[in-house]
């Protein structure tokens, strides 16, 4: 038995303006940061043996916040950035073999990227369902085929981090390792609607707060077996 924690990004600098954000790598603000140290101490009870987030600063901020703020999440561990660049170059790899027993690893993929938000992104979202309606702006914020105008849906979404989810952080899981996931509103519901197994109806109504840790226990074979919200 594993557990999964889930945590979408602290409010960022652009969600305090309800701008849609997607691919823009847009920071988070002080309440961000305040709500990531929130989480922390939410989880002071909780362990995990490695982390994922995505290549959006956000994300990555929320992680290291949560991992570095709260004395015990990783279990005396140090969280090491592991980045997946291919460049000779990159920071002496090669000089640094690892340690995996001092090291909690963070892993960073663009599989777990917000969803792409296209011609939408730096828009105000108010402005957006005045402009084209709040019933169609609903559709491309939350239905599961349609994609807003020029970017993914959450279909889309789903092709690319759900298989990240089986071939990555899986394997951790049945081998019994806690494991955190530091991502983004549509990243996550595309994991959510997997392990769920969330029909394409059930999926427009998840919606997923900032900050707040949603964890499953996973069994052996991978499936669900319990679920908390850290409110
Ligand atoms: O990218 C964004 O704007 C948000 O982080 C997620 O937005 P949504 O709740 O409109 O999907």
């Amino acid at each position: 038995m594993a557990k999964l924690i889930l945590v979408r990004h602290g409010q960022s600098l652009w969600n305090a303006e309800n701008k849609f954000t997607g691919w823009v790598d847009v920071p988070l603000g002080a309440q961000g940061r305040a709500e990531a140290t929130i989480a922390a101490d939410k989880l002071e009870t909780y362990r995990v043996r490695v982390c994922f987030t995505s290549l959006l600063f956000r994300a990555i901020e929320t992680a290291i916040i949560i991992l570095t703020e709260g004395d015990d999440l990783c279990d005396g561990r140090i969280p090491i950035i592991k980045h997946d660049v291919d460049d000779e170059d990159w920071h002496g790899w090669d000089k640094y073999k690892g340690d995996p027993e001092q090291e909690l690893p963070v892993y960073l993929s663009s599989r777990l990227d917000e969803r792409y938000y296209g011609e939408l992104q730096g828009l105000n979202k108010a402005e957006t369902a005045v402009e084209f309606g709040t019933e169609q702006v609903q559709l491309w914020r939350r239905s599961y085929a349609v994609a807003p105008p020029g970017g993914e849906s959450l279909e889309a979404t789903v092709k690319r981090t759900v298989p990240f989810f089986r071939d990555r952080i899986l394997k951790h899981l049945m081998d019994g390792d806690n494991v955190l996931i530091a991502a983004h509103g549509n990243s996550l519901r595309a994991i959510i609607m997997h392990l769920e197994k969330l029909t394409e109806a059930a999926i427009v109504n998840v919606e997923i707060g900032t900050g707040i840790p949603i964890i499953y226990d996973l069994n052996a074979n991978g499936q669900v077996t319990d679920k908390v919200i850290l409110h």
